[in-house]
């Protein structure tokens, strides 16, 4: 416990696995916890005055149990016997060698295949952050700097597993629910993450790498640096082979708030779909990372984007090749981080084997594209790696075990004294027998057998009734109830010669193996090229069978600032239809100086959001470069995405829905461009009526009226916005279209030229299964407001529908009680009043006259 409480003392915030022969035990309070979340039996042990709690696990199930102590946010210190018990008197020697945490770790269970990992450092200086992101497991390595936007976006962009920060400054109130963890302030040293960093990469400066500049993205990098290897101890990092800036102005930018509303990566419900899960038919570990990173960094640069789209397109017209690529894809496992677990002395015998198929089943796929020179034009050749597959192929055998200490791994002919231990330890099974049969013979003992136990190694057993036919030679070594155990010269030389073997094939093995390896990675830059390209093709497939298969169309970037998209399609709401119900596709078309902003009006249910949403996800597929669901796209490219909903509940967040409604649209109109789209989604519904349309009105003024003319698509319940397209000209006014049928309305869903006159929303509430006196009460209210023409007078008109409708009257109630209804129904404001309020007021009132 003394050693125990040492080692536990330097990782006060892990949870300390500590080996104790076959089991990893955990004490205290690491135990109860661990009990808990692994649901394993807590126990007491006595010690000293008190008791302790103990809970462990056989070390051999640490692979199961350690992915379930890091999901649940732990940072799991493992503490292993350094040295061979058997080797030592008195307590072993005991040290953690390895910290596994959210963020930096190599273990499959703990990671997701189609997902990177990142652990990112948070460096501070005055406003501005300086940013560095790892995935320990890929080799991944990016800096960034910027302010708390920018900072919020790369966290809501990357999403890291884990966040380190210096510890004497503070972490945004954004980023306190996530898994954080303090640094002590030497790490985050400019000076020496220059050192580090240059040293890793055995530069003499960063200016290779492009970020020279980035002096607080530096400092964080280094932070990184000092977490891995004296933190978490994660010295061997040879796979991060280079450092990249995030060239935030390379990609079309889209805020949290839009990357959510347009369910990008992940769906608003739980069992949604977003569109990553709709459009990614991936075969691979990097082509999946690959496609979610492009979703969420799309690109700007048309020829950039063509390049993928023509690939795509190739991959459509030579139907036969691509799948014979999918077919080889299949076979090709997570490459980058094989790559990781090699240079982390990680990689196991049969992991080898999956690399080794990985890149057989490569230069198969090299092979195919040989044949279509045109191919280079959209992706780098991959590189011949045939010199790597025939040195595995040379030194490794076929089949392979899971663990090095089961031997068998190198192949015959590659060490000489590793072909004579081995002759030796397969010749001995043969040499013993032929001993046995030569002493039955010598002494006439037919029951002689020769066997091997631990304490004494190999020994010749005769039963008592043959005793005094043993021959002088042998030595007597244990006596047994019914037998005695001998030992003779030669078998004594035999063993020693034989256990040598044994122990010293698997040290040469594992000797062997680690030279393969590092052999191996000697091909890392070519290897990691590799893998890199492996992910593009495999985007490339997938998206050309996702094309296919949902008939979707190459799209047309052009520099222009129009939208133009025929019949196009929600990706995600064609997928979830139900059967037999099929997307009804719409026509969009923006443009900066024609039709900048289209105000959508339409019943509720009509489809509205749906073509809001469609057209940015159009867009935004094209510049992944992916074709796109619709029949037709022109998109003049975009640099940034803009979506907002009017009174999305944000109550978590500490603030009122419609603050957080007002903060958004104001980040909007403080940030658009001139390539800007804006989705407007019933913006100012979260207030009264008339500051609602006030407010709406004067957005799409501002934006009407702004230089950069930004497309805007507006869908709103404000009819009186239909108004604007009088007095501003790239105002238009369009409408989801519906038909009335006996007091029912079908959707037709069709987005048509021209505003609407009604929401139907009651209507919608009747489909609800709103009680029918509300509803009916509604109607005949809707049926005034209708007789008036502008909204200023139909507060009065209500009011007087009240009065002359109630069945009540008045002056039938004492004057207290009268009074307190008229101040009641005074204060309410018919006009936000949805149907259940107006049930709960009716309610109040009923109780004020007693009934
Ligand atoms: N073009 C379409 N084809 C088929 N179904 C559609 C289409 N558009 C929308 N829908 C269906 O109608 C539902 C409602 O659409 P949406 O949310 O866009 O309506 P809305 O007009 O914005 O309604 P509200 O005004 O109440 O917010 C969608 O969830 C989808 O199931």
């Amino acid at each position: 416990m003394t050693q125990y409480n040492t080692i536990k003392a330097k990782y006060p915030d892990a949870l300390l696995l500590f080996r104790v022969g076959d089991f990893y035990e955990t004490f205290g309070q690491d135990a109860i916890k661990t009990s808990q979340i692994l649901g394993i039996v807590l126990t007491k042990r006595a010690n000293g005055e008190g008791h302790i709690e103990l809970a462990g696990f056989p070390h051999h199930s640490v692979d199961s149990y350690l992915p379930k102590l890091v999901r649940a946010g732990m940072r799991v210190a493992i503490c292993d016997q350094l040295e061979d018990p058997k080797s030592v008197k008195g307590i072993v020697k005991r040290g953690v060698t390895e910290l596994v945490t959210p963020g930096v770790t190599f273990n499959d269970q703990v990671l997701t295949s189609k997902k990177n990992n990142f652990l990112l450092s948070l460096h501070k200086e005055k406003e501005k952050y300086g940013m560095a992101l790892v995935d320990v497991s890929t080799g991944e390595f990016l800096v960034s700097e910027g302010n708390l936007e920018k900072l919020l976006h790369i966290v809501h962009t990357f999403d890291p597993s884990e966040i380190i920060y210096q510890r004497t400054s503070e972490i945004p109130n954004q980023l306190r629910n996530k898994n954080v963890f303090k640094l002590e302030d030497w790490a985050f040293k400019y000076p020496y993450a220059y050192e580090k960093l240059t040293s890793h990469f055995k530069t003499q400066s960063l200016k290779g790498f492009g970020i020279d500049e980035h002096k607080l993205g530096i400092t964080a990098a280094g932070a990184i640096f000092a977490y891995l290897v004296e933190d978490t101890h994660h010295a061997l990092l040879q796979h991060i082979t280079r450092i990249q800036v995030i060239p935030q102005d390379d990609y079309l930018m889209m805020d949290n708030f839009t990357l959510r509303n347009l369910e990008i990566v992940y769906s608003a419900n739980h069992q949604g779909k977003s569109l990553l899960d709709i459009i990614d038919k991936t075969s691979t570990p990097m082509g999946g990372r690959l496609l979610r990173r492009r979703l969420i960094l799309p690109l700007k640069n048309i020829g950039d984007i063509n390049r993928r789209l023509n690939l795509i397109e190739f991959l459509n017209k030579e139907d036969s090749l691509k799948y014979d690529i999918k077919d080889l894809l299949k076979g090709i496992s997570d490459l980058d981080r094989l790559i990781g677990k090699l240079a982390a002395e990680k990689i196991s015998p049969k992991e080898l084997v999956y690399l080794r198929q990985s890149i057989i089943n490569i230069n198969e796929i090299r092979k195919h594209l040989l044949k279509f020179p045109d191919v280079l034009a959209w992706i780098d050749p991959f590189i011949n790696l045939e010199e790597l597959i025939e040195f595995i192929k040379n030194h490794l055998n076929d089949e392979l075990p899971v663990n090095i200490n089961k031997g068998n791994v190198i192949k015959e002919g590659i060490s000489e004294e590793l072909d004579h231990l081995r002759n030796l330890q397969s010749k001995g099974r043969g040499f013993l027998d032929d001993m046995c049969q030569r002493e039955i013979e010598r002494t006439g003992i037919t029951s002689l057998k020769i066997d091997f136990n631990g304490v004494f190694g190999y020994y010749i057993e005769v039963r008592n009734t043959h005793k005094d036919k043993v021959p002088e030679d042998w030595i007597r070594k244990q006596t047994l109830v019914n037998a005695e155990r001998y030992i003779t010269e030669e078998l004594k030389e035999y063993e020693n010669q034989i256990l040598g073997a044994e122990e010293k094939i698997g040290k040469l093995e594992l000797e062997l193996y680690r030279n393969v390896c590092e052999n191996v990675l000697i091909y890392i830059d070519q290897l990691q090229e590799n893998s890199k390209l492996i992910g593009e093709l495999d985007c490339a497939v997938g998206l050309s069978d996702l094309s296919v298969e949902d008939n979707y169309t190459k799209p047309i970037l052009n520099d222009s600032f129009s939208i133009d998209i025929q019949e196009g399609r929600h990706p995600i709401i064609e997928k979830s239809l139900p059967l037999g119900e099929s997307y009804i596709p719409n026509d969009v078309f923006l443009d900066k100086d024609s039709q900048q902003i289209i105000m959508v009006t339409g019943p509720n249910m009509a489809g509205k959001s749906a073509i809001l949403r469609q057209t940015a996800i159009i867009a935004l597929l094209a510049q992944i470069g992916s074709f796109v669901p619709a029949k037709h796209a022109e998109i003049g490219t975009l640099d940034k995405i803009f979506t907002r909903v009017g009174a999305t509940d944000n109550l978590s967040a500490g603030e009122s829905t419609f603050m957080v409604e007002m903060n958004e649209a104001a980040n909007i109109l403080n940030n658009i461009s001139d390539r800007s789209l804006i989705l407007l989604d019933e913006i100012g519904r979260g207030t009264s009526t008339y500051d609602g349309v006030s407010i709406a009105w004067a957005i799409a003024e501002y934006l009407h009226q702004h230089p950069t003319q930004p497309k805007t698509l507006f869908a709103t319940h404000y009819h009186e916005l239909n108004e604007m397209s009088v007095n501003f000209e790239r105002i238009k006014n369009f409408h989801v279209s519906i038909q009335e049928a006996k007091g029912n309305i079908i959707f037709l869903r069709k987005l048509i030229s021209g505003g609407s006159e009604h929401s139907f929303g009651i209507h919608v509430a009747k489909l609800a299964g709103m009680p029918s006196k509300v509803v009916n009460r509604a109607n005949e209210i809707l049926k005034t407001l209708e007789s008036t023409r502008t909204t200023q007078d139909s507060g009065e008109k209500i009011k007087r529908v009240t009065e002359e409708n109630l069945q009540l009257s008045f002056f039938q109630l004492d004057d207290p009680v009268l009074e307190n209804i008229r101040e009641e129904l005074t204060r309410i404001d018919i006009n936000t009043l949805t149907p259940i309020e107006a049930l709960m007021k009716l309610n109040s009132i009923k109780k004020m006259i007693g009934r």
